[in-house]
């Protein structure tokens, strides 16, 4: 099995919390120093057991780490890790779990000294929850974890990166860091576009001057869970995955005409067959 004798998390809040508490579990590393701006988070990190030690300073921290996990909002992870680079030691991994690839992948691979190597990788798993106290161990068992290699990649680096998510329970597929994006700007990209949306929307209809989410129920609430998400978190994601979600908004609004068409239509059939089709393939996921 995969182990680490020192792990740095950058960003203790849902992701690097919940994989430094499942590589502690199954024991894949020695020691886990975590890495942030704020002490409260970082010392109750410590009181959870999900740290043994932490520290405000990213240089001091990543000192004699063997791997390096960041899990910072998007847009920070470049500057991460270029003020890290210079204090890493040699044979050092560092991998993160930020939800945009291609953005990351090419920012962060040339600042890279000799002998050290960076892995991308992505946890398709989460909750709308944030900080260390809303971790957990479980959290990617029987969840895929995308890691994204490139022509540049280490191939030995690759395979412990791969190892590790594995060891924290998840199916680990490759992929090409454009693909990960089109694919991600789909399945969880756009779904948040639209929840946070639709809260927005509903919030500003004042057709009825009252207060119209106060009656909100099952369906509502189900739908938007994910708008309860951290705005920070979303922000960079839809900077940096810009084109890919522009382009699933655009193909979703077809989709919603087609059905606003259907609607006006008072089209019996095409509504039922609409709707159907949806059932179906929704039912074969679950
Ligand atoms: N939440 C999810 O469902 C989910 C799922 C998969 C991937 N991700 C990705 O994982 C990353 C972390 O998300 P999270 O949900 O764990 O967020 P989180 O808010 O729970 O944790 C992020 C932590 O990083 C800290 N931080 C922010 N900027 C920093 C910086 N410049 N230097 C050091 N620390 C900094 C924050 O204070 C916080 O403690 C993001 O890139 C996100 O896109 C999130
Ligand atoms: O379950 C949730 O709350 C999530 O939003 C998790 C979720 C998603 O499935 O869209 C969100 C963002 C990630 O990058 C990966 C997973």
């Amino acid at each position: 099995m995969v182990y680490f004798k020192k792990m740095a998390v950058i960003g203790v809040g849902l992701i690097g919390g919940s994989l430094a508490r499942v590589l502690r579990e199954k024991k894949a590393v020695g020691e886990v120093v975590g890495i942030g701006r704020g002490e409260a988070n970082l010392k109750r990190g410590v009181e959870l057991g999900v740290l043994d030690s932490y520290t405000t300073d990213a240089k001091k921290g990543v000192e004699g780490a063997d791997l390096v996990f960041i899990a910072t909002p998007v847009c920070s992870i470049p500057q991460v890790v270029a003020e890290i680079a210079p204090h890493l030691s040699k044979g050092c991994i560092v991998t993160d779990g930020g939800s945009v690839k291609e953005y990351v992948v090419a920012a962060c691979e040339p600042l890279m000294p000799e002998g050290t190597w960076f892995v991308g990788g992505h946890p398709i798993a989460g909750t709308e929850h944030s900080g260390v106290e809303a971790s957990f161990s479980t959290l990617y068992q029987g969840r895929r974890c995308i890691v994204t290699p490139t022509g540049n990649t280490d191939p030995a680096a690759l395979e412990k990166v791969v190892e590790l998510w594995k060891v924290a329970g998840s199916n680990v597929p490759l992929m090409d860091p454009v693909q990960h994006d089109l694919v991600v700007a789909a399945i969880s990209h756009l779904p948040h576009m639209v929840a946070y949306s639709l809260v927005n929307a509903v919030d500003g209809y004042d057709r009825f001057g009252g207060d119209l989410l106060s009656f909100s129920a099952g369906g509502f609430r189900d739908f938007t869970r994910i708008a309860s998400s951290d705005p920070v978190m979303w922000r960079d994601i839809a900077l940096t995955n810009k084109e890919a979600i522009l382009e699933m908004m655009d193909f979703f609004s077809g989709y919603l005409e087609k059905l606003r068409g259907l609607v006006a239509a008072e089209d019996a059939e095409g509504l039922r067959t609409f709707f159907l089709n949806s059932k179906q393939k929704r039912d074969a996921i679950l």
